[in-house]
This record gives structure tokens, C-alpha cells and sequence, in this order.
């Protein structure tokens, strides 16, 4: 383990770190800025209301240590480790006498609540209560949980520190409410840090009701290795406020922790590839990548064109299709299905085939039609085969006005006709049907007919002339959404988001309309970089 912090940085072990003791006499009772300027939610805002607390305080919790300093405040180190995302802060400062260590949990306090973050005091329970701190934090050889609880009340945040399941089963039952497990890594922030093993961790998190982080040595490029142990969140010192810059640090190890703990998603978009990059396959699965999904593809037909329109298309046969998303669900199976543009009756036959065979939790169809551009992109004979065949299969259909027309039979004029359609086609189909405003009618608002009701999700209007590729992104991030386990209404509105922030982000590129920013909020900006 490196303690090197970057050139000129000092090792935080050449300086005097006594490991001072937990409670002791002489804390006044409140701090002349104490529990009175407390978060006015108080603590029990981070419960849940079975008055549990909320495991996802837990996701990034930031542990101070002073040592690390260099030139700078501890407040505004930690002011950046939760604007790049930390849940939880701990002070945890062994060499200061505790009139200091009340200053700093006072400031601290300031600094976490400003932005709704939690803040732990390590050991000292009375300084955490002086300060009008949201918790604190004990382990096994610091006073008892059971004491601690009855000094602290029910509703401050007891964490203590378990390394095996008794201790854990026992911290529980004396009224912990979240376990810190380690050292899972090899640690240098704490010279008497036991090992705890894979198999331990998870067993702990087996037998206990209560959330449990894991501590100790962790940091970007180990805690991937923690998923599936059971743990809800990472605790840390070095891997934040050794680096060079803590809120990118946070920003990194908070997106790979949530990717941990989720797991990773999978989307399947089976469309047609779009040779400039703005709508189609290429679109699907930027905006896959964009929301967090891996993306995979099956695709239906190679077109030439871009930001002017179509001006050529190649159908794949119908058996290189099949065998393109069999590839896919035999190996990586997707946990959600887009389809986009599908130009002929055999292929669509292929792609309804294929969804009776494999049977994915989510199919959205966008029933592409006709291009921006003015292009057709579906033959005649294949809408019936679409309509007949595909659609009836799907989870939720996104048309535009003119193919909600299509579909429904009638012009659509008023926003009481967008309903009317979404709601006769979504009971013809047996789907739900989320139908689109245009620029002339509802404005960016679309209307979603499920289960007998309609409800209308009212966008910002981006006044951009570069909408090539809206209706493939925003049934691409519909997807996304469903894959990472929202549900429809949630996964629409996370969707129509997106698509604003890309449209917002005024790419500018071509003659004609253009693409949008697919990348326009892509975490790899917080990504550390080389020489770092
Ligand atoms: C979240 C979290 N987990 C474990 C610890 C370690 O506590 P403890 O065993 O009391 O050791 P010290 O931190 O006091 O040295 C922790 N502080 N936080
Ligand atoms: C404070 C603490 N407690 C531990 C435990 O095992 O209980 S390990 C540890 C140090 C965590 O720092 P770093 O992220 O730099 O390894
Ligand atoms: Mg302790």
C-alpha cells in the first residue's frame, strides 16, 4: 500500500499518530455551536420508516484522517469527498486532544449538513453528541454498543465494528445500526486492522438484518471484487483523501461502487445501423453506455445516410438476424430488448420468433417508419406484419404522431387525440403505448396509456434544430432504464431526461438535422486520468 500522495507529499506514518483512547471526562455538554445548529431533520431523516437506517447512507462513506492534509483545511477536503458523491462522513482523528476533535466534528457537521450528509464521529461518543453529529461509531474494544445506545438515544446512528459473525449477531442485538466489516484489503490507515476474508464478510452479511459496509484497503480498482459478498456500500480513507483530487476520487469510486452493487445490466437493441452515427444501432448504444447499461446489438439492415437523409438500405437476411440475437441471448443474456428499425415481413417474423424463444423481461418497439428526413424506412406490406405480429409482444410501444396515426387509423390533432390513440392502440395490442408530441402538438410532452389510464410526462422544450436520432435514444434509454430495474413510469421520465440534457448539450454537426450529444453526461469525466 503507497502512501505517496503525488510528488513533495508526505507519508502520513512519519507523523505521530497516537491511538487515543475512546470516551473520556471534560467534554462540556454541548458545543457553543452544538446540537441546537444540528441538520434540522436530525438523524432520524436518515432512516427508513421502519426506522432502520437507510442503506444507501452507506454507499460511500468517507473516514477522515488529517494526516493526508497538505495545505488544505479538513473541511474543505471532505466539502469535496460529498460533492463527488460521498453518503457518509466519519471523523476519525486519533491525534487530536478532544476540544479540537469537538471544533472539527462542529465544522464538519456545518459542511455535511449543507448538502444532507450524515456525519459520524469515530469512538467518542460524547463529542459526536456535543457536536450535534448524526452518529457514532464504535468497535470492539471501545465502549459497548449497548452503552453507547443508551447514551445516544434511538434515533443517533450507533456503527460498530465487527470481525466475525458473533460479533456481529451481538452488535445487532445491542442496537447497532450499521456494521463496518475489515480489513477486507490490506490496509496502512490502521496499524492493528485484523484480516477479513471474502467468506467471512458475506457470512456476516447473511446473518444480520442490519446494513453492513465493508473497510480497509479498498479503492477503484478492488472493489469490483467485493460484489456479490452482500455488503451495501464501501468505507474508506486512503482511496479518497490520498488522491490528488478527492472529489474526482469520490465521483470514480462512488460510480464503480454503485456498479458493484448493482451488478451490471445488459441491453439488446435489435435495429438498423445508422452510418452517421446520430440515430440506429450507433445511437442505441451510446445511450446504453450513457445510462450505465452494456449494450449489445442485433442488427436488421446497414443504411447509408446522414444529417440529409437516406440514400441507401441493405436488409440482412432473416437468418444472420436470428442468428445475431441468438448469439447475443445464449451467451450475455440482455435484461432488456429495444427494436428498432425493421424494414420487412421476414425479419420482423424473425425478431417475434425470436422473442417467443428467448423471452426477455422488457421489449420496447419503437415502430420506426419514416426518418426524420422524410425518408420511409418500413415497406408498405410490413406495417400489417408489424402491427399483427411485433407490436402485440412488446412491454411498451414508442410512435411518433404519424405512426401513432398509422396505427390508430386517424389524424391526431389535440392532445385529447394523442390519448384517445394511445389508449385504443394500447388495448388493440395488449401493450402499453407511450405516444409522442411533436414540435406543432404537446410541445416535448408524450402521453403513456398502461392498464386503463393515460399519464402525461411534460418535457422542457430545447429549442435545437438537431434532432436526428430522438426517437431511437429515447427508446434506447427506455430500455436502459428497464434493464437496471425501474419501472416504466420511472423508466420513462430518467429517459426523457437524458434526452434533454443531449438535445440541451446543442451539438452542432452536418447540413441537415444533426445528432445529439449522446455523451453529454458521461462518467468517464470523472475519471482520474493517466499520470495521476
Ligand atoms: C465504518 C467503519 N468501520 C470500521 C471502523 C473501525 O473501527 P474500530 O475498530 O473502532 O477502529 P478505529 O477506527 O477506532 O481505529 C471504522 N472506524 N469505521
Ligand atoms: C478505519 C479502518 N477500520 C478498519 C477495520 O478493519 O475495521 S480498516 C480502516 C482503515 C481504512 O482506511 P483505508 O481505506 O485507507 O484502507
Ligand atoms: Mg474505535
Amino acid at each position: 500500500m503507497s502512501f505517496a500522495r503525488g510528488a513533495g507529499e508526505r507519508d502520513p506514518r512519519a507523523v505521530a499518530a497516537p491511538e487515543a483512547a475512546g470516551a473520556a471526562a471534560g467534554v462540556a455538554a454541548a458545543h457553543p455551536d452544538g446540537p441546537a445548529a444540528a441538520h434540522p431533520a436530525g438523524p432520524a431523516a436518515f432512516r427508513l420508516a421502519d426506522g432502520g437506517l437507510d442503506p444507501r447512507t452507506l454507499v460511500l462513506y468517507a473516514v477522515t484522517d488529517r494526516r493526508w492534509l497538505d495545505g488544505t483545511t479538513l473541511e474543505e477536503e471532505v466539502a469535496r469527498a460529498v460533492e463527488g458523491g460521498a453518503t457518509m462522513v466519519q471523523l476519525r482523528e486519533k491525534d487530536l486532544g478532544r476540544d479540537e476533535l469537538l471544533d472539527e466534528a462542529v465544522r464538519l457537521r456545518e459542511v455535511c449538513h449543507a448538502v444532507g450528509v450524515p456525519l459520524i464521529v469515530d469512538d467518542d461518543v460524547e463529542v459526536a453528541v456535543a457536536a450535534g453529529a448524526d452518529g457514532v461509531h464504535v468497535g470492539q474494544s471501545d465502549m459497548e454498543a449497548g452503552a453507547v445506545r443508551a447514551l445516544i438515544g434511538p434515533d443517533m446512528i450507533l456503527g460498530v465494528s465487527a470481525q466475525t459473525v458473533d460479533e456481529a449477531l451481538l452488535a445487532q442485538e445491542r442496537g447497532a445500526d450499521y456494521l463496518g466489516v475489515g480489513a477486507v484489503f490490506p490496509t496502512g490507515s490502521k496499524d492493528d486492522a485484523l484480516d477479513v476474508d471474502r467468506e467471512t464478510l458475506a457470512a456476516i452479511c447473511a446473518a444480520v438484518s442490519i446494513p453492513v459496509v465493508a473497510i480497509g484497503g479498498i479503492g477503484r480498482d478492488n472493489v469490483r471484487e467485493l460484489a456479490g459478498t452482500g455488503i451495501v456500500g464501501v468505507a474508506t480513507i486512503s482511496a479518497l483523501f490520498a488522491r490528488p483530487d478527492v472529489r474526482l476520487a469520490a465521483h470514480d469510486l462512488l460510480v464503480r461502487t454503485r456498479r458493484m452493487l448493482d451488478g451490471v445490466r445488459c441491453a439488446l437493441t435489435i435495429a438498423g445501423s445508422d452510418s452517421s452515427g446520430g440515430a440506429g444501432v450507433q445511437a442505441d448504444l451510446k445511450t446504453m453506455q450513457a445510462n450505465g447499461v452494456f449494450g449489445t446489438s442485433a442488427i436488421t439492415a446497414l443504411t447509408a445516410q446522414n444529417t440529409r437523409g437516406v440514400t441507401s438500405i441493405m436488409d440482412v437476411t432473416p437468418e444472420f438476424l436470428g442468428e445475431q440475437i441468438d448469439a447475443v441471448f445464449s451467451d450475455i443474456r440482455p435484461d432488456a430488448v429495444k427494436v428498432g428499425m425493421v424494414s420487412a415481413t421476414p425479419l420482423i417474423r424473425t425478431i417475434a420468433e425470436r422473442i417467443d424463444r428467448w423471452r426477455p423481461e422488457h421489449v420496447v418497439v419503437d415502430p420506426v417508419m419514416v426518418a426524420t428526413s422524410g425518408a420511409r424506412l418500413i415497406s408498405e406490406d410490413a406495417v400489417g406484419t408489424l402491427v399483427a405480429e411485433l407490436l402485440p409482444r412488446a412491454t411498451v410501444i414508442t410512435p411518433n404522431r404519424p405512426e401513432a396515426e398509422v396505427l390508430w387509423g386517424h389524424e391526431i390533432q389535440t392532445e385529447k387525440d394523442m390519448e384517445l390513440a394511445a389508449a385504443e392502440v394500447g388495448r388493440r395490442l395488449g401493450c402499453a403505448v407511450l405516444v409522442k408530441g411533436g414540435h406543432s402538438l404537446a410541445d416535448a410532452s408524450d402521453v403513456l396509456w398502461r392498464d386503463g389510464e393515460c399519464r402525461w410526462y411534460r418535457g422542457r422544450r430545447v429549442e435545437n434544430p438537431n434532432t436526428h436520432g430522438t426517437g431511437c435514444t429515447l427508446s434506447s434509454a427506455i430500455a436502459s432504464n428497464l434493464a437496471k430495474g425501474f419501472g416504466l413510469d420511472e423508466s420513462v421520465m430518467r429517459a426523457k431526461d437524458y434526452v434533454s440534457g443531449a438535445l440541451a448539450a446543442m451539438l452542432d454537426l452536418g447540413a441537415g438535422s444533426g445528432p445529439m450529444d449522446h455523451g453529454f453526461d458521461l462518467a468517464s469525466r470523472f475519471v482520474e486520468g493517466p499520470g495521476e
